[in-house]
């Protein structure tokens, strides 16, 4: 990434969004869902094993008799709606900018894979220890103002109960579903860290650049094994990719003065027309039209009758750079299968896409993938669970931010 970032000179201001998202309907849970029942009783998460106690707080949970779990519908007597207040929030939101919503997805990645998904991402510095949002790896990340926005209907709704950490699962399974993916149910209850780990995110979060050992290892690290690391870079079905960060990749590949041999000829001279003449029209098949610098709208938001907050979509960030679609070949592909597919022809944007198809196990998946979509999606779907919830922090632990850019002290 180091490398990939000395030279944003190369790309533009301009950014090109999607337009093939679509609205599908997810009230109720679809049923081409993995999952057709979501109660409590018979809904358990593959995920119980990595329901541990972080170290840092390890003393203090010993000062208790009881964690809690994290629970089906945790909120369904202290905030009924918080659920739903989260899906529709992020449906109107997308409706205007859907390059949005794919960053909420890349953000809870980024919050679980640091110390769990326990919202430490969003903090900012306090008092110059450090944010994790300003480590390296997550400088490209986008949407801390969409969580504030969805964070502050809640705190009208009902104060200080619904935690950051479970508005960012809400919303990444939000959009998972708005780009096509599988719905898929999750637990809630977590709570927020009281602080954030800036230097494991400048080493811990894996880069475009690794090998496929370095990525296997460091989701090994975290419970993933090879099938599900391959489906959660599924992930990579959706949103946007910069060029800046796989540049590199098109003509001096880690200073061989070659490119990557990975990459099929006629797709990297598409690359490099793309990244190099960043100018290009919007005729192109790798972008789109940007969207308006100026959209601004003011989307009241349901369920609650009582409620009359809106969100400023005039305040959603815009993208700089110039960016790639992950669907670089065209819309309604299917959420996932274009992707494999495109990693067998020689097609991936990152090398770490790309090294997928240089494992024998981790080729296998892909294969698999490419070629049965309900397979990558049901995996998928639980892999998202799983991620979910890894290490989560759950009461006496942690706490309830009011804002989630600050510990409550
Ligand atoms: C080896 C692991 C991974 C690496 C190195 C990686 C790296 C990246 C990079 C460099 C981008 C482009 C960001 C930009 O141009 O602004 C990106 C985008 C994205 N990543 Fe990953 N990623 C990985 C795994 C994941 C996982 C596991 C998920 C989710 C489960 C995920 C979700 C996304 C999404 C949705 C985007 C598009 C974001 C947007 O459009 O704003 N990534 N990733
Ligand atoms: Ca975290």
């Amino acid at each position: 990434i180091n490398k990939a970032s000395s030279s944003s000179s190369l790309y533009s201001s301009s950014s090109s969004y999607s337009s093939s998202y679509t609205e599908d309907s997810v009230d109720p849970p679809p049923s081409t869902s993995a999952f057709t029942t979501t109660t409590a009783s018979t809904f358990s998460s593959p995920s119980n094993i990595f329901y541990s106690v972080k170290k840092v707080d390890k003393k203090y949970a010993e000062a208790f008799d009881e964690i809690q779990p994290l629970q089906y519908d945790f909120y369904r007597d202290t905030c009924p709606g918080a659920e739903q207040i989260v899906r529709s929030s992020v449906r109107q939101i997308h409706q205007l900018r859907p390059d949005i919503s794919p960053a909420l997805l890349r953000l809870v990645f980024h919050d679980c894979f640091i110390e769990g998904c326990d919202a430490s991402v969003l903090l900012d510095d306090a008092g110059g220890s450090g944010s994790e949002k300003d480590s390296l790896p997550n400088q490209s990340l986008k949407g801390f103002d969409i969580i504030d926005m969805i964070k502050s209907q809640l705190e009208n709704e009902c104060p200080g109960i619904v935690s950051c950490a479970d508005i960012l699962v809400l919303a990444a399974r939000e959009s998972v579903v708005l780009a096509g993916g599988p719905f898929y149910p999750l637990h809630t209850g977590r709570r927020d860290s009281p602080v954030a780990y800036p230097d494991l995110a400048t080493y811990e979060l894996p880069s475009p650049l690794d090998d496929l050992s370095r990525t296997t290892d460091l989701f090994a690290s975290r419970g993933f094994d090879e099938r599900e690391t391959v489906s959660l870079l599924g992930a990579h079905s959706t949103g946007m990719i910069h060029c800046k960060f796989f540049h590199s990749r098109l003509n001096n590949f880690k200073g061989t003065g070659v490119p990557d041999s990975t990459l099929d000829s006629d797709f990297l001279d598409i690359l490099r027309s793309k990244c190099f003449n960043n100018q290009s029209s919007s005729s192109s098949p790798l972008s789109s039209p940007s969207p308006s610098a100026s959209t601004t709208a003011s989307l009241p938001l349901s369920p609650s009758p009582s409620s009359v907050s809106t969100i400023n979509v005039s305040a959603v960030s815009s993208i700089p750079d110039t960016a790639m679609k992950m669907d670089y070949e065209g819309p309604g592909r299917g959420f996932g299968t274009l992707y494999y597919r495109s990693l067998l022809q020689g097609k991936g944007l990152l090398f770490v896409d790309q090294q997928l198809t240089s494992g024998e196990e981790t080729e296998t998946w892909v294969r698999a993938y490419a070629s049965d979509v309900n397979l990558f999606q049901r995996d998928f779907a639980l892999v998202m669970m799983k991620l979910s919830d890894y290490r989560v922090l759950t009461a006496p632990m942690g706490q309830v931010r009011l804002d989630c850019r600050k510990v409550v002290i």
